[in-house]
Parts: structure tokens; sequence; C-alpha cells
């Protein structure tokens, strides 16, 4: 992706050799700087501030957490010790635990010697893996935009719509559910994008419509309850969504709201595709609703918004009475029978167990 004509990445390694750059998603839309990732503890706070957040993208600061963590010792106990920490650090995106996983895998069984080295390879591997499944579901999605663009008049766009930032900021690049909306414009299809704000966090209205803006795709921000009301007057071709877990069985959870969203989609005929990672499927498990942990975040996230004022100061203000109760459950859970397809790296999906265990047969054996 390019910031004022510049390539970025999400994540990347300093000339130093070792210490991690990130793109600071808290600053955003206001500014966008970048911080430093030295220690362990750096990385953990990233994550959990969502400095950096989206579901690929925790898993990549997750690898390279570890990395840093066994510059100061290598030891297993040390590594068991980073595992933990940064396990704990958000609950929902499986991709946390993925990379995690394949980074102990892998260097449990070498000598203490051996693992920053490998360490370091893997955690690049990991984000040069998610550029390449980032640009495959870009190819794979395209196929769907370019099946309605056929339909259309000539200055007619193709509108999809999509929730919370599933978008370059949510991985290493291109992004998941953003992947086939930036195939298709560079394509010159005429796309345009309906952008929830996806309160309480607003990752819609500060980090998707900043990344649409600055590729130069045509975009309209609405509000989450909005999405509906434009299925009902057909002035939406189709849904992409991302997702944090995918069950088994193509239960898909993404950030809250998804499921209603979800729900319009059916009752209105619109296609509900989620765009899909395979490090973002949970082969453990089965039923998403009863399985997956929710995250529940601060009640200050819904009781508070943080916007910047006529006069140019980015300030917090209460907007709800004071002195009610507020809840934040962070995800929901739509079932795999109102999801139109799963578009992954090795194609579009029925979201079905019989479907993902063909695409993805190997990670079911003993060894994946
Ligand atoms: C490719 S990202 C898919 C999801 O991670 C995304 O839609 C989402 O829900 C992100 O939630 P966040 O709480 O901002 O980390």
């Amino acid at each position: 992706m390019k910031v004022d004509g510049k390539a970025y990445r999400t994540i990347w390694l300093n000339p130093d050799g070792w210490s991690v750059e990130i793109i600071d998603q808290t600053k955003f839309p206001y500014a966008f700087e970048t911080a430093t990732l030295r220690t362990l503890e750096d990385a953990a706070h990233a994550i959990r501030v969502m400095q950096v957040r989206g579901a690929p993208l925790i898993g990549a600061t997750a690898a390279y957490g570890l990395c840093l963590a066994l510059r100061e010792d290598a030891s297993d106990q040390r590594l068991a010790e980073a595992y933990e920490v940064l396990h704990a650090t958000r609950p929902t995106a499986i991709n946390l635990r993925w990379a995690l996983e394949r980074m102990r895998k892998l260097l449990l069984p070498l000598p203490e010697a051996d693992r920053l080295s490998v360490a370091y390879r893997e955690a690049a591997a990991i984000c040069e893996e998610d550029v390449e499944i980032n640009r495959s579901i870009g190819a794979h999605g395209l196929t769907l935009i370019e099946k309605i663009a056929a339909t259309k008049k000539p200055g007619e766009p193709v509108n999809v719509l999509t929730h919370c930032n599933a978008g370059w900021l949510a991985t290493v690049d291109w992004g998941t559910a953003t992947a086939p909306v930036y195939t298709a414009h560079d394509r010159g299809i005429d796309v345009h994008v309906w952008v929830d704000e996806t309160r309480p966090r607003n990752q819609g209205g500060f980090l998707t419509a900043w990344e649409l803006f600055h590729h130069g795709v045509p975009h309209t921000v609405i509000v989450d309850n909005a999405g509906g009301h434009l299925m009902q007057r057909g002035q939406v071709d189709l849904v992409i969504t991302g997702t944090d877990r995918t069950t088994l069985r193509g239960d898909v959870c993404n950030k809250i709201g998804t499921y209603l969203k979800a729900l319009s989609a059916k009752d209105n005929s619109v296609p509900f595709y989620v765009a899909l990672p395979s490090p973002t499927i949970d082969f453990s498990i089965e039923d998403g609703i009863r399985e997956i942990p929710i995250e529940e975040r601060s009640n200050r996230e819904v009781t508070h918004i943080t916007g910047r004022g006529e006069d140019g100061e980015i300030r917090t203000i209460e907007v709800v009475s004071s002195g009610s109760g507020a809840a934040n459950p962070a995800f929901d859970v739509t079932p795999a029978r109102l999801v139109s397809g799963l578009i992954t790296e090795r194609g579009v999906l029925e979201a079905s167990r019989e479907a993902i265990l063909s695409a993805f047969p190997e990670r079911m054996s003993p060894a994946a």
C-alpha cells in the first residue's frame, strides 16, 4: 500500500536487523506515525492497546514479539513465558495462537544458540506468506466483483459493503476483505465501498476510510445501522467482511455487528462473503457461538468517543448519559448458513466442513 507515494507494509524489521517497526494505528486518522518495538513487552503492549490490530497483523506481531523475547534469553523457559504473555493479549483472533504455535513448534527442538536467527527468519516468512495469501484472496474475490460489474450499465459502480477494518492495516499488506476491492479498482472496474463506521472503536470510519481514500477508491462512510436500509433499496451488490476466527464448519466470528449485516443480507438476497486467510480457520472447533471466546472490552469505549474538534484539538468526550451502565462485546458470530462463501487463498469456498477440509486437507493432519 502506498502512503503519499511511498510503499509501506504495516510491520517491518528496522535496518538494525532486530527491532521492529509498526504503524501506530491508535493515531489514525489524524496522524500517520510509526512506533518501534524493542522488547517482548513492547510487542505485547502494541497488541493489547491496539497499536496493531486485525487478526493477521496480530499474528505477525506476536511472531516478532517472540523474536524480541529470545534476544535476551533463548531458553525453553523464556520461550514458554513469552508464548504465554503474547497469547494473553487478545482472546478472539485465532491468528495469534496460530503464529505462536508455528514459532514454538519450529524453535523448541533447536539448540538455544540457533533459535534467534531461525525465529527472525520464520517471523519474516509469516509476513511474506500473509502478503501472498492476501494477493490470492484479491484475485479470487475479483471474479465475484467482475461478475457483478458485467451486469451494470456504464457509469454504475459495483457497491460493496464492508464492516470494521479488514484492510491493509489489519494485515501485513493488501488486506483480506479489501484485497478484491483494491484488485478490482486497480483493474479499472468501477467499484464503490459502503464503509460501516464500526462503533465503538470506529475501525471503519478511522481506518478503512483512510485506506480507501489514500488508494483512491470511491467510498462512503455510513453509520452501522444504515446497511439494512441500503440493502432494501438495492444499493448494496455484495457484502465482504473479514474474520477473526472461522470454525471448521464455517461459522464466522468477526467484529461486533457483522451478524446483523449477514441477517440483512439474507433477507434482501445480497451475497454475503467473508475473506479468509487459512491461518484464520480454527480447525479444532465447529460451533462458533458456543466455542469462540468473545473479547469483552472496556465500557469506556462505548460511553466515550475520541475525535478532532473544529479547533483541531483531539479530545475525548462522553456520549452516553452519565451514570448509565454499558456493555462492550467486541465480536459476534455469523452462522455458516448466512454466509454465501469464503474467499480464501485457494478459491471461493462454500462455508461448510466438507469444502474447508477439501481445500485445506493438510491442516487436519497431526503434523499440521
Ligand atoms: C483481516 S482482519 C479481519 C478481522 O480481524 C477484522 O474484521 C476485525 O474484526 C478486527 O478487529 P480488531 O478489534 O480491530 O482487531
